[in-house]
Protein backbone atom coordinates (compact mmCIF):
# COMPACT_ATOMS: atom_id res chain seq x y z
CA UNK A 1 0.00 0.00 0.00
CA UNK A 2 1.15 3.72 -0.95
CA UNK A 3 0.16 6.90 0.63
CA UNK A 4 -2.06 6.86 -2.64
CA UNK A 5 -1.20 10.87 -3.93
CA UNK A 6 -0.39 11.72 -7.01
CA UNK A 7 0.45 14.74 -9.16
CA UNK A 8 -2.98 15.51 -11.37
CA UNK A 9 -2.68 14.64 -15.10
CA UNK A 10 -4.44 17.76 -15.73
CA UNK A 11 -2.22 20.68 -14.25
CA UNK A 12 -4.42 23.68 -14.36
CA UNK A 13 -2.42 26.92 -14.18
CA UNK A 14 -5.05 29.36 -14.42
CA UNK A 15 -7.72 29.04 -11.08
CA UNK A 16 -10.35 30.09 -13.25
CA UNK A 17 -10.19 27.34 -15.97
CA UNK A 18 -9.48 24.93 -13.02
CA UNK A 19 -12.98 25.48 -11.83
CA UNK A 20 -14.36 25.89 -15.20
CA UNK A 21 -12.74 22.10 -15.81
CA UNK A 22 -14.22 20.91 -12.11
CA UNK A 23 -17.55 21.93 -12.54
CA UNK A 24 -17.80 19.92 -15.47
CA UNK A 25 -16.75 16.78 -14.20
CA UNK A 26 -19.36 17.79 -11.50
CA UNK A 27 -21.72 18.13 -13.91
CA UNK A 28 -21.31 14.78 -15.57
CA UNK A 29 -21.66 13.11 -12.16
CA UNK A 30 -24.72 15.04 -11.30
CA UNK A 31 -26.25 13.71 -14.68
CA UNK A 32 -25.20 10.23 -14.07
CA UNK A 33 -26.37 10.40 -10.30
CA UNK A 34 -29.82 11.55 -11.86
CA UNK A 35 -29.52 8.50 -14.65
CA UNK A 36 -29.19 5.57 -11.12
CA UNK A 37 -31.77 6.89 -9.81
CA UNK A 38 -33.83 7.08 -12.56
CA UNK A 39 -32.89 3.58 -13.74
CA UNK A 40 -34.00 1.97 -10.39
CA UNK A 41 -37.72 4.35 -10.76
CA UNK A 42 -38.11 4.31 -14.22
CA UNK A 43 -41.67 2.13 -15.07
CA UNK A 44 -41.26 2.89 -19.02
CA UNK A 45 -41.81 0.11 -21.59
CA UNK A 46 -39.42 -2.45 -22.30
CA UNK A 47 -38.38 -1.62 -25.70
CA UNK A 48 -37.87 2.27 -24.76
CA UNK A 49 -36.01 0.89 -21.91
CA UNK A 50 -33.63 -1.39 -24.31
CA UNK A 51 -33.49 1.76 -26.45
CA UNK A 52 -32.07 3.61 -23.52
CA UNK A 53 -29.44 1.54 -22.37
CA UNK A 54 -28.37 1.59 -26.10
CA UNK A 55 -27.42 5.14 -25.80
CA UNK A 56 -26.22 4.42 -22.23
CA UNK A 57 -23.21 2.14 -23.78
CA UNK A 58 -22.78 4.61 -26.52
CA UNK A 59 -22.24 7.47 -24.07
CA UNK A 60 -19.55 5.37 -22.11
CA UNK A 61 -17.75 4.16 -24.76
CA UNK A 62 -17.29 8.06 -25.70
CA UNK A 63 -16.11 8.56 -22.10
CA UNK A 64 -13.60 5.62 -22.46
CA UNK A 65 -11.89 7.66 -25.28
CA UNK A 66 -9.68 9.14 -23.06
CA UNK A 67 -10.02 7.29 -19.24
CA UNK A 68 -7.46 6.45 -16.47
CA UNK A 69 -6.87 2.73 -16.19
CA UNK A 70 -6.74 2.38 -12.38
CA UNK A 71 -8.66 4.75 -9.28
CA UNK A 72 -8.48 8.11 -8.98
CA UNK A 73 -6.53 8.28 -5.39
CA UNK A 74 -5.30 11.21 -3.86
CA UNK A 75 -4.75 14.29 -6.46
CA UNK A 76 -2.55 16.86 -5.58
CA UNK A 77 -3.52 19.37 -7.78
CA UNK A 78 -1.27 22.65 -10.06
CA UNK A 79 -2.88 24.85 -7.24
CA UNK A 80 -1.76 23.12 -4.10
CA UNK A 81 -4.99 21.36 -3.23
CA UNK A 82 -5.99 17.79 -2.43
CA UNK A 83 -8.51 16.07 -4.28
CA UNK A 84 -10.11 12.60 -3.72
CA UNK A 85 -12.98 13.58 -6.40
CA UNK A 86 -13.48 9.21 -6.79
CA UNK A 87 -14.53 9.13 -3.12
CA UNK A 88 -18.05 7.57 -3.21
CA UNK A 89 -19.42 9.95 -0.32
CA UNK A 90 -17.90 13.32 -1.17
CA UNK A 91 -16.21 12.83 -4.49
CA UNK A 92 -17.17 15.46 -6.55
CA UNK A 93 -16.87 12.79 -9.84
CA UNK A 94 -18.17 10.09 -8.15
CA UNK A 95 -22.28 9.94 -9.30
CA UNK A 96 -22.51 6.57 -6.62
CA UNK A 97 -21.78 9.41 -4.25
CA UNK A 98 -25.09 11.13 -2.54
CA UNK A 99 -22.48 13.39 -2.36
CA UNK A 100 -22.27 14.36 1.40
CA UNK A 101 -20.44 17.97 1.94
CA UNK A 102 -18.66 17.90 5.14
CA UNK A 103 -17.51 20.79 7.22
CA UNK A 104 -15.70 21.82 10.25
CA UNK A 105 -18.05 23.05 12.80
CA UNK A 106 -15.90 23.17 15.87
CA UNK A 107 -12.82 22.71 17.36
CA UNK A 108 -12.77 18.73 16.86
CA UNK A 109 -16.23 18.85 15.20
CA UNK A 110 -17.56 18.35 11.85
CA UNK A 111 -21.24 18.19 10.49
CA UNK A 112 -22.23 16.99 7.22
CA UNK A 113 -25.06 19.45 5.39
CA UNK A 114 -28.05 17.88 4.88
CA UNK A 115 -28.22 15.82 1.69
CA UNK A 116 -30.89 13.25 0.03
CA UNK A 117 -30.58 9.89 0.01
CA UNK A 118 -33.07 8.18 -2.42
CA UNK A 119 -34.52 5.03 -3.85
CA UNK A 120 -30.83 4.16 -5.00
CA UNK A 121 -30.03 3.63 -1.72
CA UNK A 122 -32.89 2.12 -0.24
CA UNK A 123 -32.58 -0.80 2.57
CA UNK A 124 -35.75 -1.77 4.03
CA UNK A 125 -39.07 -0.24 2.16
CA UNK A 126 -39.08 2.93 2.37
CA UNK A 127 -35.52 3.55 4.08
CA UNK A 128 -31.76 3.97 4.46
CA UNK A 129 -29.87 0.25 3.77
CA UNK A 130 -27.83 0.06 6.78
CA UNK A 131 -24.45 -0.49 4.87
CA UNK A 132 -25.00 2.99 3.53
CA UNK A 133 -25.73 4.55 6.94
CA UNK A 134 -21.87 3.26 7.65
CA UNK A 135 -20.79 4.54 4.59
CA UNK A 136 -21.68 7.70 5.57
CA UNK A 137 -20.88 7.74 9.65
CA UNK A 138 -17.55 6.40 7.92
CA UNK A 139 -17.20 9.37 6.59
CA UNK A 140 -18.16 12.45 8.79
CA UNK A 141 -16.11 10.65 11.30
CA UNK A 142 -13.06 10.11 9.48
CA UNK A 143 -13.30 13.44 8.88
CA UNK A 144 -12.73 14.78 11.97
CA UNK A 145 -9.29 13.06 12.65
CA UNK A 146 -8.17 14.97 9.22
CA UNK A 147 -9.40 18.28 10.67
CA UNK A 148 -7.34 17.77 14.31
CA UNK A 149 -4.43 17.16 11.86
CA UNK A 150 -4.34 13.37 12.41
CA UNK A 151 -5.98 11.60 9.79
CA UNK A 152 -6.44 8.03 9.82
CA UNK A 153 -7.63 5.12 8.62
CA UNK A 154 -11.01 3.24 10.28
CA UNK A 155 -9.90 0.68 12.56
CA UNK A 156 -13.62 -0.03 14.14
CA UNK A 157 -16.63 1.77 13.54
CA UNK A 158 -19.35 0.81 15.65
CA UNK A 159 -22.96 1.39 15.06
CA UNK A 160 -26.09 1.71 17.09
CA UNK A 161 -28.93 1.51 14.50
CA UNK A 162 -31.55 3.20 17.14
CA UNK A 163 -34.50 3.52 14.67
CA UNK A 164 -34.62 3.35 10.89
CA UNK A 165 -33.96 6.18 8.73
CA UNK A 166 -36.10 7.53 6.50
CA UNK A 167 -35.41 8.10 2.89
CA UNK A 168 -34.94 11.34 1.94
CA UNK A 169 -33.41 14.32 3.60
CA UNK A 170 -30.77 13.29 5.93
CA UNK A 171 -27.45 14.58 7.81
CA UNK A 172 -24.70 13.79 10.30
CA UNK A 173 -22.78 14.98 12.61
CA UNK A 174 -19.26 13.59 15.03
CA UNK A 175 -16.33 15.21 16.92
CA UNK A 176 -13.57 14.05 19.14
CA UNK A 177 -14.16 11.91 22.05
CA UNK A 178 -10.89 11.20 22.52
CA UNK A 179 -6.97 10.89 21.64
CA UNK A 180 -3.94 8.96 22.63
CA UNK A 181 -0.74 8.99 20.28
CA UNK A 182 -1.99 7.75 17.18
CA UNK A 183 -5.65 6.74 17.73
CA UNK A 184 -8.37 9.37 17.88
CA UNK A 185 -11.79 8.15 19.07
CA UNK A 186 -14.51 9.81 17.23
CA UNK A 187 -18.22 9.47 18.59
CA UNK A 188 -21.36 10.71 15.93
CA UNK A 189 -24.55 10.60 14.78
CA UNK A 190 -27.12 10.52 11.86
CA UNK A 191 -30.05 12.49 11.55
CA UNK A 192 -33.30 12.28 9.91
CA UNK A 193 -35.46 15.10 8.53
CA UNK A 194 -36.96 15.70 11.43
CA UNK A 195 -33.71 15.97 13.26
CA UNK A 196 -34.03 13.12 15.03
CA UNK A 197 -30.68 10.85 15.72
CA UNK A 198 -31.27 7.48 13.97
CA UNK A 199 -28.18 5.93 14.39
CA UNK A 200 -25.15 6.36 16.92
CA UNK A 201 -21.52 5.63 16.02
CA UNK A 202 -18.16 5.52 17.40
CA UNK A 203 -15.20 4.63 15.54
CA UNK A 204 -11.41 4.76 16.13
CA UNK A 205 -9.40 6.16 13.41
CA UNK A 206 -5.44 5.39 13.73
CA UNK A 207 -2.37 6.80 11.75
CA UNK A 208 -0.99 3.80 9.70
CA UNK A 209 2.81 3.54 10.64
CA UNK A 210 3.34 4.39 6.84
CA UNK A 211 2.01 7.89 7.11
CA UNK A 212 3.56 8.44 10.38
CA UNK A 213 6.86 10.03 9.50
CA UNK A 214 4.77 13.03 7.68
CA UNK A 215 2.63 13.85 10.71
CA UNK A 216 5.36 14.71 13.62
CA UNK A 217 4.93 13.08 16.90
CA UNK A 218 1.47 13.12 17.95
CA UNK A 219 1.22 14.79 21.92
CA UNK A 220 -2.13 14.24 23.75
CA UNK A 221 -3.96 17.17 22.89
CA UNK A 222 -5.14 17.23 18.82
CA UNK A 223 -3.91 18.74 16.71
CA UNK A 224 -0.65 19.88 18.71
CA UNK A 225 2.48 18.38 16.49
CA UNK A 226 6.05 18.60 16.57
CA UNK A 227 8.05 19.72 13.27
CA UNK A 228 6.78 17.31 10.31
CA UNK A 229 10.10 16.15 9.66
CA UNK A 230 10.45 13.92 12.71
CA UNK A 231 8.87 10.72 13.12
CA UNK A 232 6.62 9.24 15.56
CA UNK A 233 8.45 7.24 18.62
CA UNK A 234 7.64 4.31 16.93
CA UNK A 235 7.07 4.67 13.42
C1 LIG B 1 -7.73 14.71 2.39
C2 LIG B 1 -7.92 13.81 3.55
C3 LIG B 1 -9.36 13.33 3.65
C4 LIG B 1 -9.67 12.94 5.04
C5 LIG B 1 -11.09 12.43 5.20
C6 LIG B 1 -11.06 10.97 5.20
C7 LIG B 1 -12.35 10.36 5.65
C8 LIG B 1 -12.29 8.95 5.19
C9 LIG B 1 -13.17 8.07 6.00
C10 LIG B 1 -13.09 6.68 5.45
C11 LIG B 1 -11.95 5.93 6.11
C12 LIG B 1 -11.88 4.53 5.64
O1 LIG B 1 -12.80 3.97 5.10
S1 LIG B 1 -10.43 3.72 5.89
C13 LIG B 1 -10.69 2.15 5.16
C14 LIG B 1 -11.18 1.08 6.13
N1 LIG B 1 -10.13 0.83 7.10
C15 LIG B 1 -9.08 0.04 6.78
O2 LIG B 1 -8.95 -0.51 5.70
C16 LIG B 1 -8.02 -0.10 7.87
C17 LIG B 1 -7.32 -1.44 7.80
N2 LIG B 1 -6.45 -1.55 8.98
C18 LIG B 1 -5.20 -1.01 8.92
O3 LIG B 1 -4.75 -0.50 7.88
C19 LIG B 1 -4.40 -1.09 10.20
O4 LIG B 1 -4.85 -2.16 11.01
C20 LIG B 1 -4.42 0.25 11.00
C21 LIG B 1 -3.93 1.41 10.13
C22 LIG B 1 -5.82 0.55 11.53
C23 LIG B 1 -3.47 0.08 12.21
O5 LIG B 1 -2.29 -0.54 11.75
P1 LIG B 1 -0.85 0.02 12.05
O6 LIG B 1 -0.70 1.34 11.40
O7 LIG B 1 0.14 -1.02 11.66
O8 LIG B 1 -0.81 0.22 13.59
P2 LIG B 1 -0.96 -0.85 14.81
O9 LIG B 1 0.32 -0.85 15.54
O10 LIG B 1 -1.55 -2.15 14.40
O11 LIG B 1 -2.07 -0.12 15.67
C24 LIG B 1 -1.81 1.15 16.22
C25 LIG B 1 -2.58 1.26 17.51
O12 LIG B 1 -3.99 1.15 17.20
C26 LIG B 1 -4.56 0.06 17.92
N3 LIG B 1 -5.57 -0.59 17.11
C27 LIG B 1 -5.46 -0.94 15.81
N4 LIG B 1 -6.59 -1.49 15.39
C28 LIG B 1 -7.46 -1.49 16.43
C29 LIG B 1 -8.80 -1.91 16.64
N5 LIG B 1 -9.52 -2.45 15.67
N6 LIG B 1 -9.36 -1.73 17.84
C30 LIG B 1 -8.66 -1.16 18.86
N7 LIG B 1 -7.38 -0.74 18.72
C31 LIG B 1 -6.79 -0.90 17.54
C32 LIG B 1 -3.38 -0.87 18.24
O13 LIG B 1 -3.65 -1.66 19.37
C33 LIG B 1 -2.29 0.16 18.50
O14 LIG B 1 -2.49 0.69 19.77
P3 LIG B 1 -1.22 1.12 20.70
O15 LIG B 1 -0.50 -0.16 21.01
O16 LIG B 1 -0.39 2.06 19.86
O17 LIG B 1 -1.85 1.76 21.90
Amino acid sequence: MTAGTYPSPEPVEDPEALRADEAAYRDLADAVRELLDLTVRTRVDQPERAAVATEVRALSARLSARAQDGPLGLETTSDGRLRDHGNPMVGMRNPVAPPLTVRQTGEGEAAADPFVLGAAYEGPPGHVHGGIIASVLDQVLGTVPAIVGRPGMTAYLNLTYRRPTPLGQVSGRARVAGTDGWKTTVTGELLDADGQVTVEAEGLFVVPRWARQYLGTPTGDAGDFEAPAEAGPDA
